[in-house]
């Protein structure tokens, strides 16, 4: 079968699974034929530093010892440096944190023209790895060198000539299937005209079997939309419509039917086939899918079990002394009888320390099986001499300028909005109902006999009106943003969009509510409350109301954008809220308040909408023949400051929130980047574009075993091979196998 799909062209049906791939599009097509990228990895290392409370000092050590040496093999790795020049090592088993080692000393490569899958069982470091490679990892100590064509590299500029699939798919559930994979290809692909835009989204969507589910939304929990392998090929497609050099996929056939599991893979081997790097994840797969990968590389607590072609996995552990069975499969295998002894019996209870020190000693000399193997040796060998072919900067996937990215964002902003129409009315509902509400409590206050209840009840009706608007713009953006968070920051992190663009835009298309909802809600409360009917003071009303609404707003972005955990956010928020509305002008003097507190009256955009609009209403203000206002204004003693003032202090508060929340924001993706875990003092672009590394000779031609019909596999070093480097054939655009030559 596997012969079978190497040539598969075209519409070619594959034997046995009857999976039919169009691979006539621009992924393939000749003239865009991929350079050649080789990632290889020397002794690479990742560790974090976890907490740990051990009892007493045994424990201390056992715990130092499982953790950094889970399967109980060599001590642990002394200090040292690598690209990332940041020191490890130097465990302290009695200090309350701990040195956590995920992967330990790792030596590999990732060959263009092949796929990689990457197995292993849970928590072996298979995403950790992937994480590494692509820039992805948020945490921890990363040593060791990663080489891209001989240059030494962070996943931060891998990530330029890359794409990756996360393990989650994280897509915008309101967007329909064309629209996403559509915007994808408008934020990378500025350079195509819209129609040839369009032409590469419906071949994406072919290619990847979407056609059905083209009109259908993404959806939700809540909201049914896409199926599952929708969901993960829709991922797909979005990485794919960048046409990268290397691909990066975490376990994209999981939670799929095994013909929709067989399509994926058979995709993967043909971009492969047209020079790409593809690594993907893989938990267990089946037979017939082990059988599309080039190469495997098996982890075990971030230990190399093996790395090689799959096809050659089968005889080397049966020289290590495993024999896999024939018609087993081979991925069941090493799962079930090498990287676990499967035995029913162990899974009773009891003390199974004994079975866990036989176990730790199997694995062991499984690690060091790998260590004295020829296979290992070779990617040693290969991590010396790595190919060296130049990378021009063509290769780098590409984003759309700023302005186009705002545009973008703001009309998909706008569609969201309009097609999220239950939050649209649920909005102005929300303004009409507390208006008529309120209006109704303190209706015509003009009218009453008392003039100690008009005082009282102005005061009342205008405290509530800033309340009501600096909270009701507060609160609903803090739960909105919690819940696009994740799409933003998984958006931002694949690089469609900068965090300006984003920041403008969604604050974009929050403006007209925060102006509409405050007029509506004005227009109501204004006459039903009987305050001063003069055009002028009820324009300086409105003002005030979207002034505080606009803080409100800010200051809820802040809070969303500050803190990740939405819980914390709603607890925190009425801590802070509170003393605002404290020190809002109607509930202390502030005047006579304890100077140590008074000073938030300064920082409360309620007292300063509370001022101008008691000023509006106060000044000057009659009833029953009497100046009640001036008197009224005296006793609130909300300070000197005119109307103007007010609203240029709130405006002035408005700009400072608004800023924090995008400082938050920023402080947000930086910490999602994972720029602070591998660092280099060039720039992503100058790492790829740099001359290799001096001590590499140029290696760009090297020798190839070409064959008709199959993909030849890169030789292990043996006795007999070539050599490192071969790495065979690729079937080009119209379905010949080409040599494979650098
Ligand atoms: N930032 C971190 N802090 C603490 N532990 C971590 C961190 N990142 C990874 N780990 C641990 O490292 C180990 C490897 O994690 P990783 O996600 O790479 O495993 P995996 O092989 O991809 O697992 P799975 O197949 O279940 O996704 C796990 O034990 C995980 O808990």
């Amino acid at each position: 079968m596997s012969t079978t799909a190497h040539s598969l062209r075209h519409t070619e049906t594959i034997d046995h699974s009857e999976v039919s791939v169009p691979m006539d599009n621009f992924l393939n097509a000749s003239e865009g034929q991929v350079d050649p990228v080789q990632i290889v990895f020397k002794d690479l290392r990742y560790s974090v530093t976890v907490k740990s409370t051990p009892a007493n000092a045994s424990e201390a050590q056992a715990m130092a010892d499982e953790k950094l040496n889970p399967a109980g093999g060599d001590a642990p790795t002394p200090a040292r440096r690598g690209l990332f020049g940041r020191k490890t090592g130097g465990t302290s088993a009695n200090s309350r944190t701990q040195e956590k080692v995920i992967l330990s000393s790792l030596t590999g490569a990732f060959q263009p023209g092949r796929v990689t899958a990457i197995m292993g069982p849970s928590g072996s470091g298979k995403t950790s790895l992937l994480n590494i490679m692509a820039g992805s990892v948020k945490a921890g100590r990363i040593t060791g060198d990663i080489l891209v064509n001989g240059r030494q590299v962070t996943g931060q500029a891998i990530r330029l000539v890359s794409g990756y699939v996360f393990q989650d798919d994280v897509i915008l559930p309101t967007a329909t299937v064309e629209e996403v994979i559509s915007l994808a290809a408008a934020f990378r692909c500025p350079e195509l005209t819209p129609e040839q835009r369009q032409q590469r989204v419906d071949e994406v969507i072919a290619l990847l079997e979407l056609d059905k589910a083209r009109h259908t939304i993404i959806g939700s929990p809540d909201k049914k939309g896409v199926s599952g392998g929708e969901r993960k090929r829709c991922a797909i497609a979005m990485e794919l419509i960048a046409n990268p050099s290397v691909l990066f996929l975490d376990e994209p056939t999981s939670g799929l039917d095994a013909y929709t599991a067989a399509t994926v893979t058979y995709i993967l081997q043909q971009l492969a086939r047209s020079g790409r790097t593809v690594v993907t994840v893989m938990h267990q797969p089946s037979s017939e899918i082990y059988h599309t990968f080039d190469d495997v590389m098996i982890l075990h607590n971030g230990r190399t079990v093996y790395l090689g072609p799959a096809e050659a996995a089968v005889s080397y552990f049966s020289r290590i002394g495993y024999s896999c069975p024939t018609y087993t499969n081979p991925a069941d295998y090493f799962f079930m009888s090498i990287l676990y002894q499967f035995d029913p019996t162990n899974l009773q209870l009891g003390d199974k320390s004994d079975q866990r020190a036989v176990e730790a000693e199997r694995m062991a000399a499984i690690y060091q099986s790998w260590e004295d193997a020829r296979e290992s040796a070779y990617y040693r060998h290969l991590a010396d001499n790595p190919l060296t072919r130049r990378i021009s900067p063509g290769m780098f996937t590409t984003r759309a300028p700023m302005a186009i990215q705002y545009r973008l964002l703001l009309h998909r902003a706008a569609r969201n909005a309009w097609r999220n129409k239950l939050v649209i009315r649920a909005k102005l509902g929300q303004a009409i109902f507390f208006g008529v509400f309120v209006g109704l409590i303190f209706l015509r206050i003009p009218h009453k006999d008392s003039l100690a209840a008009q005082i009282q009840d102005f005061n009342g009706a205008l405290f509530f009106v800033c309340v009501n608007q600096f909270f009701t713009s507060a609160m609903p953006v803090v739960t909105t943003f919690a819940a696009e968070r994740e799409v933003f920051t998984r958006e931002h992190s694949n690089g469609l969009y900068t965090l300006p663009a984003y920041f403008l835009a969604k604050n974009s298309i929050e403006l007209p509510f925060l102006i509409f909802t405050p007029l509506l809600f004005s227009c109501i409360t204004y006459w039903m409350f009987g305050l001063q009917a003069e055009v002028g003071k009820f324009f300086i009303y409105v003002v005030v109301a979207v002034t505080v609404a606009l803080c409100g707003n800010a200051f809820g972005t802040f809070m969303a954008c500050s803190i990740k955990d939405l819980a914390i956010t709603m607890a925190i928020m009425p801590v802070l809220l509170l003393p605002l509305m404290i020190f809002g002008g109607l509930f202390v003097n502030t005047g006579s308040a304890p100077p140590y507190l008074s000073w938030i009256q300064w920082i409360s955009p309620i007292k300063y909408g509370f001022s101008a609009l008691a000023i509006n209403q106060f000044r000057g203000y009659t009833s029953q023949g009497q100046n009640i206002g001036d008197t009224a204004l005296e006793n609130l003693d909300l300070g000197s400051f005119s109307i103007l003032v007010n609203i240029m202090f709130l405006l002035g508060l408005f700009v400072v929130l608004f800023v924090l929340a995008y400082l938050g924001l920023w402080r947000l993706v930086t910490s999602n980047a994972g720029g602070k875990v591998q660092q280099s003092k060039l720039s992503p672009k100058k790492q790829l574009l740099a001359e290799p590394l001096s001590r590499f000779p140029a290696n760009e031609t090297l020798s190839v075993r070409n064959s008709a019909e199959s993909v030849s596999p890169p030789a292990p070093m043996s006795d007999t091979s070539e050599k490192h480097g071969s790495v065979g054939t690729i079937v080009g655009h119209s379905g010949e196998s080409k040599p494979y030559v650098y």
